[in-house]
């Protein structure tokens, strides 16, 4: 776990001038595209390069089950995790449908879904069968949280040794609505019914409850939740973990990370709180309709690109946020300056 320690790679900000100098040639007026010109100077200062480019896209989806299911607090039982990984691997789930229709790699990791699962195109680094009931019991041991971390770790390596443009994580897993909400109160000291939404679909009622299983699990785990790590392992996943490490890892490799919802997000703000510097490398892709998401987005000063009232994750807001990058990308690289296009540019304003 040595990697740990590497720093994270920076931005070049030798690129982000020329980028942000280009951007004043190009035949419109300063500042006419938003924040798609921003995005476009970013990636350009974080890809090092001076045409920045969202062609090469790396999706990893993390899958793992949650004691804390036990506590009745998802809409959906335990098995969906299994079941629906079978359904990313045979092409029929939402991020399926995205990664084709946007060209990307998409790879399944089984982290620790409870049942062991046999698919050719999975790939298989668990952690173990399912995490332990943090109401109870720490989510996970020191040694299933390095595991984990480390499956993270070889994603972005992956993605790092394809050459990917952006890096994009996604999670599977029942339950894991609550295991995020733990960590947004307490990573960002909030109460539990400000940051618990319905998850996969809970009525009124179901939250209530969730709402004790939270405050339960804050409860057992008291004394452990100041330090992020720690708290990841007590109250956290093996797919966030994974999305911990992934994150980390690309953020040390230099490659430029979509965050996608909720759960995400509480990767995010674990890496970040860990290691301030993995911030540079996050974009937003979108806000979730979880309403505790914009606790954390504030805290990670991160405004998101889309708002779909979208509550899905398995990557799916941050796969829908690549064409609008590569939109920016296209307009950065392929537009007309004034000069080469013979139009006036901007005079002095007249009294
Ligand atoms: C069919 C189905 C597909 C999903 N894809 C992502 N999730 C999402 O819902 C789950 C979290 O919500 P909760 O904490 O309420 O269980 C996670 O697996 C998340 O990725 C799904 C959920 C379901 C049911
Ligand atoms: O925003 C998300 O990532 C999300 C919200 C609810 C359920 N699953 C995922």
């Amino acid at each position: 776990m040595d990697w740990l320690n590497e720093p994270c790679a920076s931005a070049t900000e030798h690129y982000r001038e020329f980028a942000l100098q280009r951007q004043q040639q190009l035949t419109k007026p300063s500042g006419a595209l938003g924040r798609l010109e921003t995005l476009a100077v970013t990636l350009a200062a974080l890809q090092g390069r001076e045409d920045p480019r969202a062609d090469r896209v790396h999706i990893s989806i993390f899958a793992a089950d949650h004691g804390v299911t036990e506590e009745g607090v998802s809409a959906f039982p335990q098995a969906v995790t299994g079941q629906m990984v079978h359904n990313f691997l045979n092409g029929g789930a939402a991020i399926s449908v995205l990664a084709r229709e946007l060209g990307a790699t998409l790879e399944i990791i089984d982290v620790g879904v409870k049942d062991p699962l046999n698919h050719a195109g999975l790939i298989s680094q668990r952690a173990g069968a399912g995490t332990a009931n943090s109401a109870q019991a720490p989510a996970m041991t020191h040694s299933q949280l390095n595991l984990a971390l480390q499956a993270g770790y070889a994603a972005a390596e992956r993605a790092y040794a394809n050459k990917a443009h952006l890096f994009i994580g996604g999670e599977m897993g029942i339950g894991n609505t609550t295991a995020a909400t733990a960590l947004y109160c307490a990573l960002l000291d909030v109460a539990p019914s400000v940051a618990t939404g319905a998850g996969t679909g809970l009525d009124a009622a179901g939250i209530a409850h969730k709402v004790n299983v939270i405050q339960r699990i804050l409860d057992v785990h008291r004394h452990h939740l100041n330090a992020p790590l720690e708290a990841l392992r007590c109250v956290g996943g093996f797919e966030i973990a994974a999305l911990v490490g992934a994150y980390w890892r690309a953020a040390q490799r230099g490659i430029p990370i979509v965050v996608d919802g909720f759960i995400s997000t509480a990767a995010a703000l674990v890496a970040v709180q860990q290691q301030p510097n993995v911030q540079q490398w996050l974009l937003l892709s979108h806000a979730s309709a979880e309403p505790g998401h914009v606790l954390a987005t504030d805290f990670l000063g991160l405004q998101p690109l889309l708002d779909l009232q979208m509550r899905l994750g398995e990557g799916s807001g941050a796969a829908l946020a690549v064409p609008l990058l590569r939109m920016a990308c296209a307009l950065h690289n392929r537009m007309a300056t004034f000069a080469e296009a013979a139009v006036a540019g901007e005079t002095a304003a007249r009294l």
